[in-house]
């Protein structure tokens, strides 16, 4: 199959591209990228006006399948997927049984490919359980495919056992990903302790909460040598202990949310919306700030949504009794755009690095670049297009976003997975 993508304007920081353009796909890989290309036999599509990237990468999305399909599953966690933009996505382990095993990863890489409509990278759990206490079969998972390990959803407690992680993740050349929560010190909280706390009258979740254990895996990071990803990090000291770990030269990295840059615990009003009820939790403007400086001076390598999906009926409880959780694959492209690419804080390369290559890296998974050779995973955007957050749009599942009726500018309109569409004109192709 021939597909000729004409007039797009191609951006990829990786091969600095950012020109007007033609992209010739056979057979799921990039032939050619010039001016003025044909093609006798095939799909020809104008993409005058619009822009093409690297495909989009979401390395840290809950599918929730097996277990808890109620809220998610793979077919409609990868059709949103597809819906904002992603070429490919990471799943999370915290499944009903976890991903502690070889058979739990085979299981989700055969359903993806089955009903996904976007590639799906698994990650396998430390811990079995996730209980904290005993390794998971983290060397037959990587045999089967597993590109990172993580717990998420919890922080591993004890030191000594987070040091037997990382020592083990090592040997087979995997990215650790840590969710960083004592919780001692954690407990019940549910909002960021300090103002939001108190004006809530809501048991607090404190900045050193997560603090504590970043500091104490950059720790283990220099002790273990393992590759140390910081998940969904969200305050300004945390984020100072990567920076200052980087230029130490260890290899540490660590990714924000779209929901961390871009509210705060003031968003939190007196309706208690259980939307914005997330673990961590929405912290000051004053971290949201520093985070979004680390997003423009390169401490931050990836914008990820930290998708989690719930139920209405789940959600729509006291605050207390609600679950944490936000979904976010179709609102982040659009989200990332107006706030950061449009108001000029990053530019579109620094956005394809963010959402892309550096997730690519992390994960240790094929590079894709604006480049003949490559896999033709591509994501199109208009950049110009003006819309409305609407729940009834979601292909989700779940709805509890906390960016309903934002108005934002851009969007992508056209998703190709290997070379074929997944996406066209704003329609997921069945
Ligand atoms: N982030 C959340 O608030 N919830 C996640 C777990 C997690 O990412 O820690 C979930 O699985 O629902
Ligand atoms: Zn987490
Ligand atoms: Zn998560």
């Amino acid at each position: 199959m021939a597909l000729l993508l004409k007039n797009a304007h191609v951006i990829d920081s990786q091969v600095g591209l950012n020109e007007t353009a033609d992209i010739l796909i056979r057979d799921g890989k990039i032939v050619e990228i010039g001016q003025g290309l044909s093609l006798e036999k095939g799909v020809e599509r104008d993409l005058a006006g619009k822009i093409v990237v690297p495909g989009l990468v979401d390395m840290h999305v809950h599918l929730r399948e097996p277990g808890f399909e109620q809220k998610e599953d793979i077919a409609s966690g990868t059709r949103a997927a597809a819906h904002g933009g992603f070429t490919a996505v990471c799943a999370m382990p915290n499944t009903n049984p976890v991903v502690d095993n070889a058979v739990a990863v085979e299981y989700v890489k055969s359903i993806a490919s089955q009903a996904g409509k976007c590639r799906v990278h698994v990650s396998g759990s430390c811990s079995q359980g996730l209980k904290g206490e005993t390794l998971s079969e983290m060397g037959d998972m990587a045999a089967h495919g597993a590109v990172a390990f993580t717990d998420d959803g919890r922080g591993i407690q004890a030191a000594g056992m987070m040091r037997r992680v990382m020592d083990y993740a090592s040997q087979f050349g995997r990215v650790v990903m840590s969710h960083c929560q004592d919780e001692d010190l954690v407990g019940d909280g549910q909002v960021n302790e300090g103002v939001a706390s108190t004006r809530l009258g809501l048991l607090g979740w404190p900045a050193e909460g997560e603090e504590l254990q970043i500091a104490r895996d950059i720790a283990l990071c220099r002790l273990t040598g393992c590759k140390l990803h910081i998940q969904h990090i969200s305050t300004a000291r945390g984020l100072d202990m990567v920076r200052a770990a980087k230029a130490e030269g260890l290899p540490v990295t660590c990714e924000v949310t779209p929901h961390h840059l871009f509210l705060t615990e003031d968003n939190i009003g007196d309706d208690y919306s259980t939307a914005l009820k997330v673990n961590p939790p929405l912290r000051t403007a004053a971290d949201a700030e520093a985070l979004i400086a680390g997003v423009i001076d390169g401490t931050v390598d990836a914008i990820v949504t930290d998708h989690a999906p719930h139920t209405a009926w789940e959600k729509d409880r006291e605050f207390e009794l609600a679950p944490f959780g936000m979904i976010g694959l179709e609102t982040s492209l659009g989200l990332v755009i107006t706030n950061l690419v449009a108001t000029g804080k990053i530019s579109w390369e620094r956005m394809t690095e963010l959402m892309g290559a550096n997730q690519r890296a992390i994960l240790g998974v094929e590079r894709v670049a604006l480049e003949a050779g490559s896999t033709a995973d591509l994501t199109v955007i208009d950049p110009e297009a003006a819309w409305t957050v609407d729940a009834a749009d979601f292909c989700s599942k779940a709805k509890n976003s906390g960016f309903i009726g934002a108005q934002l500018t851009g969007r992508a309109t056209d998703v190709y997975v290997g070379g074929y569409a997944t996406m066209e004109d704003g329609k997921i192709v069945e």
